[in-house]
């Protein structure tokens, strides 16, 4: 390809980090890339997500993709609404980083450690609920802002912790700050934490399949597909109180041989601050119906359906 690709990132730190990693895998193939910043709603505004809705980190940046001002547009795969946009097409899914959440807290502390009446920052309903649903008493407190002002509250005195993405954190060189990484026995991440979603248009087939053939990851999109198809299942967006997590498994076929395959769990609010949890394994190729089972046993369960503005 002798034109300079234009790659879409919003401002943050994280998505900057994000986009150069894309960019610099793209130029180690000898693609000329250029970074173009564009401003979000989710950027500009400080009310909580829940509030603003699904989409504010990532609409304004899809629809300078649609119309042409950037060819290739990099999202925090979480970020990005379960609906799809009939103007674009997922060119890659880059290597996952460490899916799991990770807990930033006063005094070196463990979540264990953390004194009934301990103040917990999360904007997230997800990480709020998992949080009351593990009955230490712990005070879920509302947080946003970038990763580095999160960490503040908690070296600032203001709060005892703070639950933040693992992936973030290592994505800024910040891992030092966590105390203890969550086990998703405990906590189970976002759909698609960790991941990045790189987007092109979708009438633009040499970039698609340029991008596809260098960034690609086949293992990592498996996994979130089965993780988003759960979170679709559920009428659910990012803002919603559901965790997944598809991990690669080995198993053993018919005849004894050993394979590869996807194990995927699932979380979701049920009422009164509880939480239903259910799992299943199935072939990498059926990752999709493998997220629709586990939503439908969590629903089965008792799993909250909230969408729309009521959505906690
Ligand atoms: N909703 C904000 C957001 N989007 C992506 C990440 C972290 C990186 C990732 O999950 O890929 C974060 C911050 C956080 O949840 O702590």
């Amino acid at each position: 390809m002798t034109r300079t690709l234009r790659l879409g990132t919003r401002g943050s730190a994280l998505a900057m980090t994000q986009a150069g990693w894309v960019a610099d895998r793209l130029r180690a193939e000898g693609v000329a890339v250029e970074l173009v910043t564009i401003s979000t709603e989710g950027d500009r505004s400080s009310a909580p997500v829940a509030e603003i809705g699904v989409g504010v980190f990532t609409s304004a940046l899809r629809d300078a993709l649609a119309e042409g001002e950037v060819d290739l547009a990099v999202h925090s795969y979480k970020d990005l609404p379960t609906a799809p946009d009939p103007r674009l097409r997922l060119a890659a899914v880059p290597t996952r980083e460490d899916p799991r959440d990770a807990l930033v807290a006063r005094d070196d502390l463990l979540l264990a450690e953390l004194p009934a009446g301990s103040t917990v920052g999360t904007g997230s309903p997800r990480r709020a609920t998992q949080l009351r649903a593990l009955g230490l008493g712990l005070e879920v407190r509302a947080l946003r802002g970038n990763v580095e002002t999160r960490l503040r509250r908690v070296a600032d005195g203001d709060l005892d912790a703070v639950v933040v993405a693992r992936a973030g954190l290592a994505r800024l060189g910040r891992l030092d700050a966590i105390t203890e990484t969550l086990d998703p026995l405990q906590m189970l991440p976002a759909p698609a934490q960790g991941a990045l979603a790189v987007e092109c248009r979708v009438d633009d087939a040499d970039v698609e399949h340029l991008t596809q053939s260098i960034v690609d990851d086949p293992a990592s999109r498996d996994a979130v597909t089965a993780e988003r198809a759960l979170l679709a299942a559920l009428d659910a967006g990012c803002s919603a109180p559901v965790g997944a997590l598809a991990e690669m498994v080995e198993d053993l076929d018919d005849e004894g041989r050993a394979v590869t395959r996807l194990f995927l769990r699932g979380v979701a609010g049920t009422a009164r601050d509880a939480v239903t949890r259910a799992s299943a394994i199935a072939e990498t190729t059926a990752a999709e119906q493998l997220g629709r089972d586990v939503a439908a046993e969590l629903l089965d369960l008792g799993a909250a359906v909230l969408s729309g503005p009521e959505r906690q």
